[in-house]
């Protein structure tokens, strides 16, 4: 009936609706399902697995926020690497920053990248850039060769179910812990408060035992499951303030440094869980 429905086993009951236009693009790579279509009002949109990954009109929100959370709480980040956003969104967004030399992407997936840049211009307009240099292969195996490398690291995966699932667990935070230099800063896809408070209650415990220190942000985003979407930003700064960035950020859509502050205050179900490890 022409309707592209997000339904997934990790949010039951609910699915984002989208109204398609038409299907731009469909295959198996070698480790998910890729589909591209253009939608009536949020232009084309990625969707890995069945889980919608980015729309053109809305993904500004999310680029911005997991990528000027950790880049702004850095006082000079020369060297940033990013595990997955083979969409190249991230990337875009690290290159606002004036002090970035070299940007380096590590994503599992060739076919993500290679979808990006035929269907995503907006996207992945910056991979021509000579300080991007791109590794296709697993994070896992990348970060052991590469300790004490990057200033920022920013993990942009998919859901905890599939490829990405490895991304949620300990001992891939102690080897982001061991990528980054001294006082470094990290970001992940956090997931949603609405619809993974457990998970990100555990999340947060954990990065708090490898980290000096570990919060929990949240930004607004209309095609993601609940409308909102979560990122733990870590650093091994011990004095450093998470909701006090050092820096405006230029050319932005989302991000201020007024909506970097807010963003780590949780409304008090998510707060009490995430910050005082309650059960509620
Ligand atoms: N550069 C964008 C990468 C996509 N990130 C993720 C894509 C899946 C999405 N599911 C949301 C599930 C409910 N929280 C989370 C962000």
């Amino acid at each position: 009936d022409g309707w592209f429905r997000e339904i997934s086993p990790q949010w039951p009951g609910e699915a984002m609706t989208l109204k398609v236009k038409k299907i731009l693009h469909h295959e198996k790579s070698l480790f998910q399902d890729v589909l591209v279509f253009e939608s009536e009002t949020y232009g084309n949109v990625l969707v890995l697995d069945g889980a919608i990954q980015v729309t053109e009109r809305d993904e500004f929100s999310y680029q911005e926020m997991i990528t000027h959370l950790p880049m702004c709480s850095h006082p000079n980040p020369e060297h940033v690497l990013v595990i997955g956003g083979g969409d190249g969104g991230v990337i875009r967004e690290a290159l606002k920053h004036k002090s970035v030399k070299k940007v380096t992407l590590c994503d599992i997936d060739e076919a993500v990248i290679r979808v990006s840049k035929q269907f995503l211009p907006t996207l992945s307009v910056c991979y021509d850039d000579p300080r991007v240099e791109v590794f296709i292969g697993d994070g896992f195996k990348f970060l052991p060769e590469h300790k004490n490398e990057y200033d920022v690291v920013i993990t942009d995966s998919s859901d905890p179910v599939g490829p990405a699932a490895a991304l949620f667990e300990a001992p891939y935070f102690s080897l982001l812990h061991d990528a980054l230099k001294e006082g470094g800063h990290m970001s992940t896809q956090g997931e949603s408060i609405w619809l993974h408070l457990p998970l990100i209650q555990e999340l947060r415990e954990t990065t708090k035992k490898i980290f000096a220190v570990a919060e929990y942000a949240t930004s607004t985003i209309p095609t993601y499951p609940s409308g909102s979407m979560g990122f733990l930003v870590c650093s091994k700064e011990p004095t450093r303030q998470m909701d006090k960035p050092l820096r405006e950020v230029p050319n932005c859509i989302y991000y201020n440094s007024e909506v970097h502050k807010a963003a780590f205050v949780l409304p008090e179900f998510g707060r009490a869980m995430i910050q005082e490890g309650k059960n509620i």
